[in-house]
């Protein structure tokens, strides 16, 4: 059986990318390969996906369209010699946090290679993803990359030099979101409210203030005013988050993790 689509590290974020490649059918399972060396996690995805697996490396690179590389970014050496000698070409998307397209294209000679930053919400289909083309990547290679993630959210081309700032901005940014849903909750534990219904209400109200602005194209200042009455709670609210530090803190968590995706391509 041939393989059109191999993936070599089958952990959240390959699951993520293929659970929505199989619902929009643009792969079939059995076009798909996931090498991966926990057998757990094996037996995991082929009982839920259907898709086939391996413990070796070198069938998932076999593939004949597409080697998906969704492993940590420090296994990357090990993973590179142990593909030694494969004949097949398929075009490599890479997804690991800061490693360069020079890394990834010396590693695998005369083959095109995209650096990705997806992040988690592929899952359901809203993912953010970033594609920064390497120097033997064609037309076709960029159309197909570009077809993959549109199944899984919005898609923006940019240049190299901008792939660790994405990746701490819309790659990392989902943990973020989340602890802030998480402290929303609290504060409405805090001032009273059951957990179930602050969990509610806490999830509604970011996913309306996205799809709010998203909608509306309303500049994100203009919709905090809109919900600033004079001498009201917001503001009351507004002045507590700028006293803590709100704006600053999450700049610099976005900072901090380009940072890291910097220090990861160096390592
Ligand atoms: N989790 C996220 O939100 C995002 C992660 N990424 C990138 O995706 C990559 C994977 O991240 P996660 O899925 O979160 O990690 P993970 O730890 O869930 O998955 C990695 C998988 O690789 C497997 N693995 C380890 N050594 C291997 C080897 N030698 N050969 C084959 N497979 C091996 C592990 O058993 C594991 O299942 C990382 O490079 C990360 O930078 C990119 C965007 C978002
Ligand atoms: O935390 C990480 O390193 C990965 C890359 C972007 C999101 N998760």
């Amino acid at each position: 059986m041939s393989t059109r689509f191999g993936i070599i590290g089958g952990g959240v974020m390959a699951e993520a990318i293929l659970s929505r490649l199989l619902d929009r059918k643009l792969y079939l399972p059995e076009d798909i390969l996931i090498s991966e060396p926990q057998a757990q996690r094996r037996e995991f995805l082929a009982s839920t996906y259907g898709v086939r697996v391996s413990e070796d490396n070198r069938q998932a690179a076999s593939a004949s369209e597409v080697l998906l590389l969704a492993i940590k970014p420090q296994a990357l050496d090990t993973v590179l010699t142990g593909l030694l000698g494969v004949m097949e070409k398929p075009l490599v998307l890479s997804i690991l946090a800061g490693v360069p397209l020079s890394r990834l294209e010396s590693g695998f000679p005369d083959r095109a290679v995209i650096r990705v930053m997806p992040n988690t919400p592929a899952t359901v289909g809203e993912g953010m993803t970033a594609i920064a083309p390497g120097r033997r990547v064609e037309p076709q290679h960029l159309d197909l990359a570009r077809d993959i993630f549109t199944a899984v959210g919005e898609v923006e081309e940019v240049p190299e030099s901008l792939m660790d700032a994405v990746t701490g901005l819309s790659g990392s940014g989902p943990a973020f979101v989340a602890i802030l849903i998480e402290a929303l909750a609290d504060g409405g534990v805090a001032a009273g409210l059951p957990r179930p219904v602050a969990a509610r209400l806490a999830l509604q109200t970011v996913l309306g203030t996205a799809v709010f602005l998203k909608e509306s194209q309303l500049h994100p200042a203009q919709l905090k005013d809109r919900v600033t009455s004079p001498g009201g709670t917001t503001i009351a609210g507004v002045t507590r988050l700028e006293k803590g530090g709100y704006r600053s803190a999450i700049i610099e968590a976005v900072v901090a993790a380009y940072q890291r995706s910097r220090e990861l391509g160096r390592s």
